[in-house]
């Protein structure tokens, strides 16, 4: 079955491209200084023009100050994605002021870890759970890693989803089969290098997603 996908990370003309061209229900920008995948509002701005009003435009946040989220929704954004240690009253605050849905990544490694998510039932409009990064690392996502897909099974999920973390072409099937999941989020698997997007290996995740 066909799941809704995002190609997160976005920062050239020829990647919000393909991405568009495969069929990309969502494309992610990412505001957070020490990635690999920064970009600017400005920059995102000029992106987001080349996208059409179907393709959700979503920006990531890593516990941002207000004048960069306002910022960035300016450009266009449709969506704000939150990986950092935001609150629920956070996620809801900023749904009420900007009028665009609110994401919350959630950092898994353990069955524990899903219990936070039901506290954002009513203050975010998705979930999307990511490997949990290791505590030494400069950032919270795009780190191209996988948690156990199998602690999905069966969970009672609060509110609609997304599977992020180490997903890529080869495993995407493997990791929806296993998680049922209804939308997958990628980053590092559609790259040649950290930041470096892979037109072919966007056009082929967005193949197998579709199949
Ligand atoms: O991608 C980043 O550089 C990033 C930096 C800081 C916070 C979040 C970030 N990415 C968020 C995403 O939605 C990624 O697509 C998600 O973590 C999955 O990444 P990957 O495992 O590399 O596919």
């Amino acid at each position: 079955m066909p799941v809704r996908t995002k190609i997160c990370g976005v920062t050239t003309n020829a990647a919000m491209d393909a991405a568009i061209a495969g069929g990309a229900a969502w494309i992610g920008f990412v505001f957070c200084a020490p990635s690999p995948r920064n970009i600017d509002s400005q920059a995102a701005a000029a992106l987001i023009a080349r996208a059409p009003n179907h393709v959700g435009k979503v920006g990531v946040f890593v516990d941002a100050e207000d004048g960069a989220i306002a910022a960035a929704v300016a450009a266009g954004l449709t969506a704000i994605q939150l990986h950092g240690k935001e609150s629920p009253e956070q996620a809801a605050s900023l749904g009420r002021r900007y009028g665009i849905e609110v994401w919350k990544a959630a950092p898994v490694r353990t069955r524990d870890d899903l219990a936070l998510v039901t506290r954002y039932r009513g203050a975010a409009d998705r979930i999307l759970y990511d490997a949990k990064a290791p505590a030494d690392a400069v950032i919270p996502g795009g780190q191209g890693l996988r948690f156990d897909w199998r602690l999905l099974e069966g969970f009672d999920h609060p509110l609609p989803w997304l599977l992020s973390g180490g997903l890529d072409a080869g495993n995407l099937r493997e990791a929806i089969g296993i998680t049922g999941a209804p939308a997958v989020d990628v980053s590092s698997g559609v790259e040649s290098a950290p930041g470096i997007k892979d037109v072919d290996k966007i056009a082929a995740f967005l193949k197998a997603a579709a199949q």
